[in-house]
């Protein structure tokens, strides 16, 4: 079994080289003014300009108007949108529609109705992308390092790729695949240095635990639509 890595939060060539090099598959930039990895979309341009070829590309957008949405799809030219606010169904829809790429939707969940709530969204969006819900008064509903009860993920039943996020990092992220079987990972706190610094060796340590977890064998659960 293969679990996606996507490195998240990319704001200089360091990281996003040492992302490659370790062999990560995904790397995301995250147009949010309130978060210490925020990018203009110049320069997320510019860094993906010397890494395309080698790792996927995630625009990651919080409710974002269409003005932000076009700048972005058409500066960066992601190979997915991350839609981390609390975009409705229809939403969905009209951006799948409106920019032809696929869409990984973030939900965060407390509790069972959270997970419940994501049966809403199957057959709109192209991966489900599950996070710790953010205390009410939180700066920003991501990125933020904090974990949540895997085994919740046991409600899911039939349901689009998995990407399991949330206050990952090295040390935990074998037993996470290993409960979740999600079909992807998602990091950003856990492999840096502060807010907005990647570090490349907790990326490589990143990477390596993952790979180790694959070769261990956790089953990874199937998915239907
Ligand atoms: O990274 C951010 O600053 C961010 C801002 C707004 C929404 C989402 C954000 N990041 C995403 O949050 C999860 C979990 O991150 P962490 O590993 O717990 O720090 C991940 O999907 C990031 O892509």
């Amino acid at each position: 079994m293969h679990v996606d890595i996507k490195i998240c939060g990319m704001t200089e060539a360091a990281g996003l080289r040492a992302a490659c090099d370790a062999g990560a598959d995904l790397a995301g930039f995250v147009f949010f003014s309130r978060s210490p990895r925020n990018i203009g979309v110049a320069s997320a341009a510019g860094l993906a300009a010397t890494a395309r070829e080698r790792i996927g590309i995630v625009a990651l957008l919080v409710d974002a108007p269409d003005d932000l949405v076009d700048a972005v799809v058409e500066g960066l030219a992601p190979d997915f949108l991350q839609l981390h606010g609390q975009e409705t169904p229809e939403r969905c829809v009209e951006l799948r529609r409106r920019h032809k790429l696929p869409l990984i939707k973030a939900f965060g969940i407390g509790d069972a109705g959270d997970v419940d709530a994501i049966r809403g969204y199957h057959g709109v969006i192209d991966r489900i992308l599950v996070d710790a819900k953010p205390p009410k008064d939180a700066e920003r509903p991501g990125g933020l390092g904090r974990s949540f009860d895997w085994s919740l993920l046991d409600r899911l039943g039939a349901h689009p790729p998995l990407m399991l996020s949330g206050g990952l990092d090295a040390g935990n992220v074998g037993e996470a695949i290993a409960i979740a079987g999600p079909d992807g990972v998602d990091v950003s706190s856990g492999v840096e240095s502060a807010p907005g610094r990647k570090d490349p060796v907790r990326i490589r340590e990143f990477v390596a635990a993952v790979r180790a977890a694959e070769a261990a064998g956790a089953p990874a659960k199937e998915f239907e639509e």
